[in-house]
């Protein structure tokens, strides 16, 4: 187990990229780190590594401080998006050489450079140097480079970065199935919430520095801890709906400015609710909304501003008022930009935030 404690990073005298992380890496598990670019992702995979020292806080393996060791005495693999291979050697000899270095027997060394080059489709690559290979090619094998030794801790620095969409696909589900059948502690980075909810056995997300949630894919998809990891987890984002609350007896409603009722909710399961002026959200999940029909009682009217066509179904972006709300409709819905609609809800199964921090998720009315 490996785990940050208050790790604050600064570079220079003005640059945070770290601020005060508590994070743990257990054993064996498939960990992503997930933020958009500059959060601080590799920062924390250098900093497990031993190339970047904190500026303050410890690092542990197993309890004990390893702050001290000198990257070539941590048992850690790494690859980065853009690594560079030894250009005068060929892909098969690139790959093992990890191997040599550690005095691997022959045998084995082919028997590990075959299954790695099958897993990333480059076995017919292995006898061209570097300079003959494609980027994404190129970028397979310093993957396979990284992946193909034995090690502690695999730390992956968005490895598939530069793939085309179906063979991220692809490397994804192998690297995933690799890294369960060798029992392996990985930490993996990325910018796609879709990459993270398909590998992570865990997610951490990571935003300016700032640890906003840790937990399984379920969790951040369902319980996000605050706005940003809604809207930034899920593809596409948690839409959200500004409203007052209304006290009626045991229950609060709240509704739209103009008044119209959003959600109803216990009172008693509002506790961390504070009775301030700050702003409420509403949030829904372009599934947990839909068109209404004749009948629904619970509608929001709105305008349609963007169709996005996925293939399997399309998502229509609703203004309502000030917001805009995402509905996921069937392919073969007929619906067009500037239509008037209106949005059925679930008036009890709702997230709702606080100035941005959730407070209540899908708390059924009775
Ligand atoms: N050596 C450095 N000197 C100064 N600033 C740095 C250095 N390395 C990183 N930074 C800054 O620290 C912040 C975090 O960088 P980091 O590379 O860890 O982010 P990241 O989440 O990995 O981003 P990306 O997805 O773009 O790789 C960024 O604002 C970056 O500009």
């Amino acid at each position: 187990m490996y785990e940050l404690k208050a790790v604050h990073k600064r570079y220079g005298l003005a640059k945070v990229a770290l601020r005060k992380i508590d994070l743990t890496v257990r054993d064996k598990e498939f960990l992503v780190i997930y933020g958009p670019a500059g959060a601080g992702k590799s920062t924390i995979l250098n900093i497990l590594a031993g190339i970047t020292r904190p500026t303050t806080g410890d690092v542990l393996r197993d309890g004990v401080s390893i702050l001290h060791l000198p990257p070539e005495r941590r048992d850690a693999a790494m690859a980065f998006e853009n690594y560079a291979l030894y250009s005068h050697l060929s892909v098969g000899e690139n790959l093992a050489f990890p191997l040599h270095a550690r005095g691997m027997a022959r045998a084995e060394i082919d028997q590990r450079v075959k299954r790695i080059a099958e897993i990333l489709g480059i076995g017919h690559l292995l006898d061209r140097r570097p300079g003959f290979l494609s980027g994404g090619q190129r970028q397979r094998v310093a993957l396979g480079r990284a992946i193909i030794r034995p090690a502690d801790i695999y730390l992956l620095d968005e490895p598939v970065g530069h793939l085309d969409a179906k063979l991220r696909h692809k490397i994804r589900a192998e690297l995933k199935a690799l890294a369960d059948d060798l029992n392996a502690t990985v930490v993996f980075t990325t910018t796609s919430s879709r990459e993270a909810l398909a590998l992570g056995d865990r997610v951490a997300v990571l935003n300016q520095g700032r640890l906003e949630q840790i937990g399984t894919p379920a969790d951040l998809y369902h319980r996000p801890a605050n706005a940003f990891v809604a809207s930034f987890v899920g593809d596409p984002p948690m839409s959200f709906i500004t409203v007052e609350p209304r006290r009626e007896a045991d229950r609060v409603a709240f509704v739209t400015p103009d008044g119209m009722p959003v959600a109803t909710l216990r009172a008693d399961a509002l506790d961390g609710l504070r009775p301030a002026d700050a702003s409420i959200q509403v949030g829904f999940r372009s599934n947990e909304v839909r068109l209404a029909q004749q009948g629904d009682s619970a509608a929001l009217r709105g305008r349609v501003d963007v169709i996005e066509h996925l293939g399997h179904s399309k998502i229509a972006l609703v203004g309502i008022g000030r917001d805009q709300v995402s509905v996921s409709v069937p392919a073969h819905t007929s619906i067009h930009v500037g239509e008037e609609v209106a949005i059925a809800f679930p008036r009890d199964a709702v997230h709702l935030f606080q100035d941005a921090r959730a407070v209540v998720h899908a708390v059924p009315s009775v």
